[in-house]
């Protein structure tokens, strides 16, 4: 494959500070070349924030590198090594269908990485085939971008590309290439991998490139390793919250599907959640509920002590003190979590100030939307709105009136203006969500018959969740009730 210096004009402006870690972390190798890609669809704004010249990316030259058929000469695509518990089993792992191709140099002075997935065969690879299928890649695109902008940190999606390959998953299915970009791709499984394999001093080097990369703007701190465990807790803690607020169920929280950098990685299974019951799983291997909506916050915590495990050898020299250390920061955890997610649920019920009994408030409320199977997102937006539709079964019992009344005296028990805790709603209670059948609907017409207008539509109107703009009304109509539960499916 050629490298070359064909490109300077798309505004590729690559650094690989990565592969200045020790040699053990990855494998240095080029993606596997597609027959015939084919731009399918591609993230304008993205694009330009990031430095690219939009349009000259999009040529036929700057498909070939989303596809994985060249590089810019200063690319070093690699596979990186992880390790990770997945539901529950260590075990090596490492990129089997991705490849890090840089690290993109942004105008605003951001270093964000630039990966394909589905890029071929790698060393990770195991028994896969490298690949990815078209409707999985444009689910991670519609779902990722849906969550940056319902303000959740996630990675992102620049473009997917269809390869005009066949891959095989049980039928035959179109491949595709996804050009994801992140804060980093290091994982609490990258982690996990050096404490497993390599020698104390790359763990250290991991620690200090992780500290470098994402926190080093924070003021001096005595221990760097345990600054670093407290900074992932925190920034994990306000990641999680963020995703019960919205009804998010990630589906896979393996070790290896946690970010360092706190953005939300792995759109395999992930799905949000209709009816409020914490136990709602979607994933079709989830049998035991491990990672249902109701447990990420528990799963969230079980992940940073493994975290945590993996950096005892640089915590402390002495072994007990690292370990009561680590204790600290984990057992805290929880009380974080909590925090963040009442603060979270008082805005989203438009309270500006404390009080203790705000979380029997929030409780009474979830308590009877569980009860009467009522709809998460649009619960929240009905009482946004004031409009609460009769024919449904939480707005029509008493026991509703009697909570509203009681959410009123507490409104009034504030001084923030009527107008300002309507305003503070609606900037926390999206107006529409990425529903599983309305994402279906726009990957069928988009993978079976070639007409994206349908995803475009809906991408349209989940640019900007909190608008409360008409055309998204038609977005918040729940479907009939299925007749299965709604699935969602690993091995993509
Ligand atoms: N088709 C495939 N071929 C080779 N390896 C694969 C394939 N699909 C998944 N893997 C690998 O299996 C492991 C676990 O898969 P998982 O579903 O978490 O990953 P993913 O969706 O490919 O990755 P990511 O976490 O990067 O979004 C990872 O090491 C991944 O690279
Ligand atoms: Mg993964």
């Amino acid at each position: 494959m050629k490298t070359n210096n064909e490109f300077p004009h798309q505004g590729w402006n690559l650094d690989n500070s990565y592969a200045r870690l020790p040699e053990s972390f990855f494998t240095q190798l080029t993606p596997s070349p597609v027959s015939s890609p084919e731009l399918v669809i591609f993230n304008d704004s993205l694009a330009s924030a990031l430095g690219f010249q939009s349009k000259e990316l999009q040529s036929k030259e700057g498909i070939e590198i989303f596809a994985g058929n060249k590089m810019p000469e200063t690319a070093y695509p690699l596979a990186q090594a992880y390790a990770g518990h997945q539901f529950g089993h260590f075990t090596m792992l490492g990129d089997g269908r991705a490849l890090l191709i840089g690290e993109q140099l942004t105008p605003a002075g951001e270093r964000v990485d630039i990966q394909l997935k589905g890029s071929g065969r790698t060393p990770f690879s195991r028994g896969g085939d490298g690949r990815a299928a078209l409707g999985p890649m444009l689910r991670e695109y519609v779902i990722s971008e849906a969550m940056h902008a319902l303000g959740i940190p996630t990675t992102r999606s620049l473009a997917v590309v269809a390869t005009g390959e066949v891959v095989y998953r049980e039928t035959e299915l179109p491949g595709a290439v996804l050009t994801r970009v992140a804060a980093s791709h290091l994982r609490v499984g990258t982690f996990q991998y050096a404490a497993r394999w390599g020698s104390k001093k790359d763990l250290q080097a991991l620690a200090d490139y992780a500290w470098d990369r994402h926190f080093s703007d924070l003021p001096a701190v005595q221990n760097r390793y345990l600054s670093l465990l407290q900074q992932v807790a925190a920034r994990q803690a306000q990641l999680i919250a963020k995703w019960q607020l919205a009804g998010f169920i990630h589906g896979v929280m393996n070790t290896d599907n946690m970010t360092i950098s706190g953005e939300t990685i792995d759109y395999g299974p992930c799905a949000f959640m209709d009816t409020f019951d914490p136990k709602t799983v979607f994933s079709s291997i989830d049998v035991q509920g491990r990672y249902a909506y109701g447990n990420q916050p528990r799963i969230g915590e079980w992940n940073l002590a493994r975290f945590a495990e993996a950096l005892l050898p640089l915590l402390d020299d002495d072994e007990q003190a690292a370990v009561d250390q680590a204790q600290d920061v984990i057992s805290n955890f929880a009380s974080q979590f909590r925090q963040e997610w009442l603060n979270g649920m008082r805005a989203k019920l438009g309270i500006t100030n404390e009080e203790k009994q705000d979380i029997s408030l929030v409780e009474d409320l979830l308590g009877m939307m569980q009860q009467e199977k009522a709809d998460y997102t649009n619960t929240f937006r009905a009482l946004t709105l004031g409009e609460y539709p009769a024919d449904t079964a939480l707005f029509a019992g008493s026991a509703f009136k009697q909570w509203e009344e009681r959410w009123q005296s507490r409104l009034g028990r504030q001084t923030c203006p009527e107008a300002e805790s309507k305003q503070l709603m609606k900037r926390h209670n999206p107006a529409i969500i990425p529903r599983n059948h309305l994402v279906e609907e726009a990957l069928a017409a988009a993978v079976d018959h070639g007409d994206y207008d349908v995803l475009h539509r809906l991408l349209a109107a989940l640019a900007d969740p909190y608008a409360y703009s008409p055309e998204q009304t038609a977005y918040a109509v729940l479907p009939p009730p299925p007749s299965q539960p709604y699935q969602t499916y690993c091995g993509t």
